[in-house]
């Protein structure tokens, strides 16, 4: 072949041999078929339908993706999941309630739970399992719940879906409110995480209440900090609050004022209780009574801190048994939500409780009882009060409680330290490098 004959036919293969009028030809066409699909209205109507099936079938694609990847980063939802929470929501006795309790792997939620299930209640809890103190007494706590038939949701009470799924699924009565972000001190290192818990949690928490439909009552965890610099005692529920000595006790507070905004607004029912440094078994390893008792026994110094004019704190430390029954008392108590749809109907009641033991014991009592159950001397550090937003004392007035809820304590702090003491060594064992008392 020649070589010019071999080139063209390569172009031919390659180009059309008249490419202005193949183009033509082919729009020409194209045209031609553009103006047989439109040409009739039913065709037009076709494509319309088969645009918006497209648009829908991107937009469903696009939420199923969202949903997927919700479903991926948390530990809730599905099938299996509802009826777990609906089957620990299954109250067991006549005229029982159906609990929500947040912070449920916590110290009181713990308890309270356990308490409600026994006596036939449904319990759900809800806990973001924090690392604020060790996360695998939290487990421990919820693998307790587990074994009494109380289901742990993991999450936040700042994920308003979750929320709102819960109450979908469980038209609970009650919801006991108790997780929060605890400690006077730590309110220094990180302020963001009372916010975070206390404050955005807790109107989170309530936005959802007041959307579910029935309402249930609010019963939740205030503080005894609340009263701040106040020096009239013992501390009652009408005295001065406005003078809170630390960023936990002005979340509280606000607590206080944001759940009586939801009371007169919407109609949620409210009762907040005033705990008074709560101890005993499954405690919290950040407070003072714990910590001691873990230096204590390894041996380590405890720091004891000193008021001004080198007087002794005191603290009305309450055991946990005598708060569980002021909080079941404040359920069983607690009046009905009167909104529906979002709407008050009528007056709720909104109430608040010291929930305190009326008999202050100074620290360094409350090291010396330690000391005799443990059966070992504590090395002693007494350094004067730090600024760190603690309070000289705490005294509890409870005949509001006592009136309204039968509340009565009736565990002194050496017959509670005893039990915490059995407890703690029950839970994590003697340490032997620990040195007898002498005396
Ligand atoms: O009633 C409450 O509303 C609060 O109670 C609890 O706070 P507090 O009463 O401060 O308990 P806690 O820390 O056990 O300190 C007890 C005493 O030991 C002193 N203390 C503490 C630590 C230390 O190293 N040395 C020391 O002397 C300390 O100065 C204090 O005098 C809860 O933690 C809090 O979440 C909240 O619920």
């Amino acid at each position: 072949m020649a070589p010019e004959k071999n080139m063209r036919s390569l172009q031919d293969e390659l180009l059309p041999s008249t490419p202005g009028k193949f183009k033509l030809e082919q729009r020409s066409s194209h045209h031609r078929q553009l103006y047989r699909c439109f040409s009739s209205t039913s065709t037009m109507f076709l494509w319309a339908l088969f645009l918006i099936a497209l648009t829908a079938s991107y937009l469903s694609f696009h939420s199923f993706i969202d949903t997927g990847n919700r479903y991926l980063a948390v530990s809730w939802g599905g099938i299996q999941w509802e009826r777990q929470v609906r089957n620990s929501a299954k109250t067991h006795r006549s005229g029982g309630m159906s609990v929500l309790v947040t912070g449920a792997g916590g110290f009181v939620g713990t308890h309270v739970s356990l308490a409600l299930k026994k006596r036939g209640d449904g319990v759900v809890g809800i806990d973001n399992f924090n690392n604020y103190y060790d996360p695998s007494l939290k487990k421990a706590r919820k693998a307790l719940l587990q074994s009494q038939g109380v289901f742990v949701v993991e999450g936040d009470i700042n994920d308003s879906h979750l929320l709102a799924k819960l109450f979908d699924v469980v038209a609970f009565t009650h919801v006991m409110h108790l997780a929060a972000q605890a400690g006077v001190r730590y309110a220094m290192e990180n302020p963001n995480s009372y916010v975070h818990s206390n404050i955005a949690g807790l109107v989170t928490l309530l936005e959802a209440c007041k959307t579910a439909n029935p309402q249930p009552a609010v019963v939740w965890a205030s503080s005894s900090s609340v009263y701040g610099l106040n020096e009239k005692v013992p501390f009652s529920e009408s005295d001065q609050t406005d003078q809170p000595a630390s960023l936990y006790a002005a979340t509280k507070k606000a607590g206080e004022e944001i759940t009586h905004t939801y009371n007169h607004i919407y109609g949620l029912s409210i009762t907040g209780l005033r705990f008074f440094t709560v101890y005993g078994p499954w405690g919290r390893p950040d407070m003072a009574y714990f910590s001691f008792t873990r230096n204590i026994i390894q041996g380590k110094p405890i720091t004891v801190y000193r008021g001004k004019n080198q007087v002794d704190l005191a603290r009305d430390f309450t055991y946990i048994d005598d708060i569980v029954k002021g909080c079941v008392g404040s359920l069983d108590t607690a009046g009905k939500s009167t909104g529906s749809g979002g709407k008050k109907r009528g007056p709720a009641p909104y109430r608040i409780f010291n929930l305190g033991n009326t008999s202050p014991v100074t620290v360094p009592a409350l090291v010396s009882v330690l000391e005799k159950h443990l059966k070992v001397k504590a090395k002693r550090n007494v350094i004067d009060m730090p600024g760190n937003g603690d309070v000289p004392f705490t005294h509890a007035n409870i005949s509001h409680a006592r009136t309204e809820l039968g509340y009565k304590p009736t565990t002194d702090l050496e017959t509670g330290l005893k039990k915490f003491v059995k407890w703690y060594l029950s839970y994590y064992g003697y340490n032997h490098h620990a040195k007898p008392v002498n005396n």
